[in-house]
């Protein structure tokens, strides 16, 4: 029976790997929503890639029945969060379909990025928080330094805390008692015109895209005609239910529950993330805010691993955008690599998870191009254009002014590190330092402002380095600032290769285009005949490398007749040809594509 009182509807947010779908499983468990049987580890986490890597992209919320010692039964909705910087927009409206949320910090690892910019986005949206240890079965558990952490960063205190295992299970009934009485019950009116926040969507084959809901107001019924708000597109509802997890038909969703929507939509960009559904006969004046249109903020080239694959590649892209809003993609002609595409991501996470997903679902080899930010340039006759591949960036002489995406951002460390991390960040990769708090006995956070570009690229591995692997990182984009940038042309064999191509900062033109060079030379194999590897920038050649001619050829190992063995070399051979590219006689691997992405790799380690 619908009772608002009854309902909890909750976020768990985490660093990544401090145990949330370990404990989700937990609680899964212990108010038998699965059965033991069934139960395999991770539930919640659904792609293979995510099995995998043990990392959560894509959310799917649970709705569970608890009988509280108070003798009421609760529906508690749990809605999982991505836990990667990437998808922050997805986690902050998560949040928003929520009244509270658990925080969940690894006893072991203390306090990390994550864990404090989920904590605010979470504060952001008003929610109740309660702050969980986890992993307090791990010997190396550091309960007191842990709270100690986040009453120096966050404010709770030790009695706010639940001490909990996902391992063991303690601290589970605890945890589910406290999201009774501490968590707010869902306001909103049934009475009320349709309100309903979509926090996802995902595309099924057989019945099109399944909306992620919670109605805030009112009621949406199998039958009745809903609006989008941002678009004033109407679609009629064909189901509505639950998520148990599996999808549960209940015919109708009122004001507080959280499930899911059919309405006959055939495209995810008609369920956009953020947006209001509402009622078509009886649409409200206003929205729910937080809406946003999701940008990408990285642009790569993908092209077939052979171009007769176009089609293929084609209609595979075409699939996956059926269920990611978030990627974009257009026609993109490269005189070396032909026709493929210049696709937009929202990170380079994003783009990891786009490209293994066209190799495993769809058994296509695909050339990627290192990725760029998007830059914006402002032309001397007065226009603006996004440039959005270094490919078609202007002459110089046409340039007025260029901006690049600047971000504010926050790393976690312990302090011994500080000196060095500073260092790094404002003299490798322009960034400035802004201020250091301190968290707990023996960490800081370090506030920095950075362009993009520098913390996309080759920051990462570099900060877990020089903190052996003990620093953590966020950020969020805070805008555009002019920038000197310049755009760097690779020539291989004396053939411009504008798919190598690269923009990178007038400070850093010669040392990044030397490393380049350099990267080429390992990546593209030896060929019969020797091949220069050129830098140039306005005009001049400011790098070159030589890769040194070969003599032999595959078959002269293979003295003797063994046909078998030759015909296995060949085959390889042919293999190894689908990630390469022919361009002026030169094979050019799909790795060297990403040399660019790979220049720190040798450093550091
Ligand atoms: N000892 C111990 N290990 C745990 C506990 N909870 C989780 N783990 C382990 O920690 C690792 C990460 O756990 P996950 O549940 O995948 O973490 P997550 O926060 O969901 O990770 P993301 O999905 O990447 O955000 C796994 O190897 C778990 O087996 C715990 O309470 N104790």
């Amino acid at each position: 029976m619908y009772n608002k009182d009854l309902i909890r509807n909750i976020s768990i947010i985490a660093h990544i790997d401090h145990g949330k779908t370990t404990l989700v499983d937990r609680i899964l468990e212990y108010t038998n929503t699965i059965e033991k049987r069934k139960m395999k580890a991770q539930y919640l986490d659904t792609m293979d890639i995510e099995r995998e890597r043990g990392i959560t992209i894509k959310a799917t919320p649970v709705k569970i029945l608890y009988k509280a010692q108070n003798g009421k039964e609760y529906e508690i909705n749990i809605i999982d969060t991505p836990g990667h910087v990437d998808f922050s927009y997805e986690v902050s409206r998560s949040l928003a379909a929520c009244e509270g949320a658990i925080l969940l910090v690894d006893a072991s690892q203390g306090v990390e990025a994550q864990t404090f910019a989920n904590t605010y986005l979470a504060l952001e949206n008003d929610l109740e928080i309660i702050p969980v240890i986890n992993k307090i079965d791990l010997p190396n558990a550091n309960i007191e330094e842990t709270v100690s952490e986040l009453e120096d960063l966050i404010g709770f205190t030790v009695d706010d805390c639940i001490y909990a295992s996902g391992k063991t299970g303690q601290g589970i009934p605890e945890i589910l008692e406290t999201i009774i009485s501490k968590i707010p019950a869902p306001s909103g009116t049934l009475d009320a015109p349709l309100k309903a926040l979509i926090f996802d969507a995902e595309y099924d084959k057989y019945r099109g895209v399944v909306i992620h809901t919670r109605v805030v107001d009112g009621e949406i019924k199998v039958g009745d005609k809903i609006m989008m708000f941002s678009t004033g597109e109407e679609f009629e509802v064909t189901e509505v239910g639950i998520f148990a997890p599996e999808l549960i038909p209940t015919g109708n969703l009122g004001a507080g529950e959280v499930g899911y929507v059919i309405a006959g939509i055939k495209n995810v960009d008609s369920a956009k993330i953020g947006d209001t559904i509402t009622s078509a006969s009886n649409p409200v004046s206003s929205p729910l805010p937080g809406f946003k249109e999701i940008k990408p903020m990285v642009y790569a080239g993908l092209f077939p691993g052979l171009p007769e694959y176009y089609d293929e590649l084609r209609k595979a892209i075409e699939k996956l955008k059926l269920n990611d809003a978030a990627l974009v993609f257009e026609p993109e002609n490269s005189p070396a690599l032909g026709f493929g595409f210049r696709v937009g991501f929202l990170g380079l996470l994003h783009m990891e998870v786009v490209r293994e997903r066209l190799e495993r679902e769809f058994d296509i080899a695909c050339i990627l191009t290192a990725p760029n930010v998007v830059y914006k340039v402002k032309l001397k006759n007065g226009e603006f254009i996004d440039i959005t591949n270094p490919a078609k960036f202007p002459d110089e002489s046409q340039i007025d002014e260029i901006q690049e995406p600047f971000v504010n951002l926050n790393i976690i460390t312990p302090s011994e590190y500080m000196g060095n991390l500073i260092g790094f960040i404002t003299s490798e990769k322009r960034g400035e330092f802004k201020e250091v708090e301190n968290a707990g006995k023996n960490r800081v956070v370090l506030k920095f402002e950075a362009p993009l570009a520098e913390i996309m690229f080759d920051f990462f591995d570099k900060l877990k380095a020089i903190s052996r692997g003990y620093a953590s990182m966020d950020y969020e984009i805070t805008g555009y600032r002019v920038s000197d940038v310049l755009k760097v042309t690779i020539l291989v064999n004396r053939e411009t290769v504008d798919a190598l191509s690269f923009i990178v900062h007038r400070s850093k033109e010669y040392a990044v285009a030397r490393r380049v060079v350099e990267k080429l030379k390992d990546l593209i194999p030896q060929h019969q005949f020797q091949i220069p590897i050129q830098a140039k920038s306005g005009g001049r050649i400011i790098a070159r490398s030589d890769i040194k001619a070969l003599r032999k050829d595959v078959l002269a190992k293979c003295y003797g007749g063994d046909i078998t063995r030759k015909m296995k070399l060949l085959e390889k051979q042919r293999e190894g040809k689908k990630r390469m590219r022919e361009i002026g006689r030169v094979n050019i691997p799909q790795t060297a594509f990403l040399a660019l992405l790979k220049i720190g790799e040798d450093e550091g380690k």
